[in-house]
């Protein structure tokens, strides 16, 4: 059984980034959120691009201040997108409006608030400082300096700077895709109209790890439920590897004499990797890659090839653990993320409740996390089995028990891993 790090080591060391030279696409900024950076972004351009007032009041020459007790206002004005004021005569200021283009001659801005008007005078009520009220050109941006790294995974903030430096597309690592099936005689299809015969259930999985690729930046390729025969499990796996870059099936990697896929996954010479970790839930955990041979006969030709499969256990939390601890930091590496987004983040949070495992494997225990008076509270579920997705809804957290730590009690710190 291989402990969680190795696990996560491993799975990180056979995942190949995608490049930055071939996997890419340039897109629509405004499809852009979500998607990671192939390329520094640089613009051509400064921000602000050129001189302009943060405030309604008057522009004017600081150094005129030493010279005359009051400027002649112009009789001018300059709102902003105006371009057409003159310069700044000597011993002049002019009404200028926030966002106003700074005349030439001008190099400070008064409040109105802080003004008096004498007739066409203007008198300043307090001291004013060289250049204040002034968005200086280049200030906040000069042109030709990276603005984002490639790697970058974009965020609504990342948009607009780039719509402000007009950027109207962006050069992005194409996204993952991901084949996922279900394996098990009793799954059905949300979408029969069937009623459930007994023993049968839902094949939930299908939609969990649907939406948990989305979420990690990859595209869902859906394959249904696959029945626990070999032969129907073999062409799943094949037709899997030839349309994607990562596969995860669901169940039948345990021990039962019905969990086919490490056999299969054997007999299509495919190299095992991980068979089981040290964690709970989500101990039965099959990672495999496949030979350049295996690839390119069943992968059409100048097509990328299948980096790695996931056999996930059936039980749906099982599953999803295995996704958040495993899974997600794969398509983040995949996809061309920065290192930071391949690991989990950790923070410390004190459990309202006393949590408890077994200690033989590294548990996680899911619950809600919230900030009450600025301190981090973990409130665990009641109910861990693996099998209770229900328990799963609401929660956003999972507090970690390292091997051998059996017991956190009440009001402790526990390490935390949002979900
Ligand atoms: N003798 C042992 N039995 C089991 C062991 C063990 O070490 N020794 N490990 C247990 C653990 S831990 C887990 S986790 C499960 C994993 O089993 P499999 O990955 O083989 O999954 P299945 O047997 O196919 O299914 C398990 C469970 O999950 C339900 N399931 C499966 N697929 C779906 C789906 N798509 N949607 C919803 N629910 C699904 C399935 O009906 C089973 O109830 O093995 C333990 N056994
Ligand atoms: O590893 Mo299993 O997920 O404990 O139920
Ligand atoms: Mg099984």
């Amino acid at each position: 059984m291989h402990s969680v790090s190795n696990t996560e080591s491993t799975i990180l060391n056979l995942i190949q980034p995608f490049d930055a030279k071939t996997d890419r696409e340039q897109i629509d900024l405004l499809q852009a959120l979500g998607r990671i950076l192939a390329e520094d972004i640089k613009s051509e351009l400064d921000f602000p691009h050129w001189d302009n007032s943060s405030m309604d009041g008057y522009a004017f020459r600081h150094a005129d201040l030493e010279e005359v007790e009051q400027l002649a206002i112009a009789s001018q004005d300059i709102p902003a997108g105006s371009t057409e004021a003159p310069p700044l005569g000597k011993g002049e200021c002019v009404r200028i409006f926030t966002g106003g283009m700074l005349p030439e001659g001008a190099d400070t801005v008064v409040m109105q608030e802080d003004v008096e008007i004498v007739g066409v005078y203007l008198r300043l009520k307090a001291p004013s400082t060289k250049g204040e009220y002034v968005r200086h050109q280049g200030e906040f941006y000069r042109s030709g300096i990276t603005l984002l790294s490639k790697g970058t995974k974009l965020v609504g903030t990342d948009l607009g700077a780039l719509a402000a430096l007009r950027c109207q597309t962006v050069p992005v690592y194409r996204q993952p895709k991901v084949a996922i099936f279900s394996t098990g005689n009793e799954l059905v299809s949300l979408a029969s109209q069937d009623p459930l015969k007994l023993g049968q259930i839902i094949d939930s999985n299908q939609y969990t790890l649907a939406a948990l690729v989305t979420q990690a930046g990859g595209i869902p390729l859906l394959m249904g439920a696959v029945p626990d025969r070999q032969e129907s499990l073999r062409s799943a796996i094949e037709t899997a590897i030839a349309s994607a870059d990562l596969v995860i099936s669901s169940g039948g990697v345990s021990v039962g004499d019905y969990d086919y896929i490490d056999r299969i996954l054997a007999e299509m010479g495919a190299e095992l990797h991980i068979q089981s970790v040290a964690i709970k839930p989500g101990k039965p955990l099959t990672v495999a890659t496949f030979s350049s041979s295996l690839n390119n006969a069943l992968t059409a030709s100048g097509e990328k090839r299948c980096q790695l499969y996931f056999g996930v256990p059936g039980n749906p939390v099982s599953a999803m653990v295995s996704f958040w601890r495993f899974i997600r930091g794969a398509i983040a590496k995949l996809g061309g993320g920065n290192a930071s987004s391949w690991y989990p983040q950790f923070i410390l949070a004190q459990t309202t409740q006393d949590l408890h495992a077994q200690g033989r494997r590294e548990t996680y225990l899911w619950g809600h996390l919230a900030w009450k008076s600025g301190r981090a509270i973990f409130d665990p579920v009641e109910n861990y089995s693996s099998g209770n997705l229900i328990s799963v809804i609401g929660t956003n957290a999972l507090a970690i028990l390292k091997v051998n730590q059996t017991y956190v009690p009440a009001g402790e710190t526990v390490a935390i891993v949002q979900i």
